[in-house]
C-alpha cells in the first residue's frame, strides 16, 4: 500500500517493512504493483512466489471490486501458496459520508470468507487499520513458516528473516 498522494505505479515499488512478531523480527518484503490494466503482465512477475498478496480495491468504486475478484481469481490459480487479504481501501471517505459507500461491508465479508481469505477496510490517508493489516499478514507467515520449511528443502524459513509478499492495489 502506498503513501497517500502518489502518482500512478508503472512497474511496481518496492519497500521492506521489518515488524516484530513476539520475540522475532519478520521482514517483509513488499511489492506495490500497478492495479490498472495496461500493467498487468507486469504485475504477475512480481507475484510469483509471493507468500501473501493484498489486493486492494477502493471502497467507493465497485468497478474496483470486479477487478479485485479478478486478481483474487488470479493468484488462487497461479499461486497456491499466497495468503490472499482483501483490503477495502479509502474506509476515511467514506466514514465522512456513508453514502459513498458502493461495496456492502457483508458483500465484502461473504466473498473474503468464500475464497478463504481475510477482510480489512483501512485508509492511506489516515493510516486507519494499515498496521494492524501487515501485522496480521507478519504473525501468519510466522505461524505457517515451519509448515513450509518441510516443503523447501534446504530452505529454514524459521531462520530466514525475509517473506516476500505483495499487494495489488486498484484505488483509482
Ligand atoms: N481519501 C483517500 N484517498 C485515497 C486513499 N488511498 C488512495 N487515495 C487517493 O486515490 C488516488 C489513487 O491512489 P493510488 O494509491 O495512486 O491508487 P492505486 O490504485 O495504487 O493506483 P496505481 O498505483 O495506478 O495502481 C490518489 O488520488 C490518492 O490520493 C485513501 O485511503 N483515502
Amino acid at each position: 500500500m502506498k503513501s497517500f498522494f502518489t502518482e500512478n505505479t508503472i512497474g511496481a515499488a518496492f519497500v521492506a517493512k521489518p515488524i516484530q512478531v513476539g520475540d522475532k523480527v519478520i521482514t517483509l518484503g513488499i511489492w506495490d504493483t500497478a492495479g490498472s490494466e495496461r500493467y498487468e503482465a507486469m504485475s504477475r512477475i512480481y507475484y510469483r512466489g509471493a507468500r501473501a498478496a493484498v489486493v486492494c480495491y477502493d471502497l467507493t468504486d465497485s468497478s474496483s471490486f470486479q477487478r479485485a475478484k479478478f486478481w483474487v481469481k488470479e493468484l488462487q490459480n497461479c499461486e497456491e501458496l499466497c495468503k490472499i487479504y482483501l483490503c477495502g481501501t479509502k474506509s476515511d471517505v467514506i466514514e465522512g459520508d456513508r453514502s459513498l459507500r458502493q461495496i456492502d461491508y457483508h458483500d465484502a465479508q461473504d466473498f473474503t470468507e468464500e475464497i478463504g481469505a481475510q477482510y480489512f477496510e483501512t485508509s492511506s490517508k489516515t493510516g486507519k487499520n494499515v498496521d494492524e493489516l501487515f501485522q496480521k499478514v507478519a504473525e501468519d507467515y510466522n505461524s505457517t513458516a515451519f509448515q513450509f520449511m518441510t516443503e523447501e528443502t534446504g530452505v529454514d524459513l524459521g531462520q530466514k528473516k525475509d517473506s516476500y509478499f505483495y499487494t495489488c492495489c486498484h484505488n483509482n
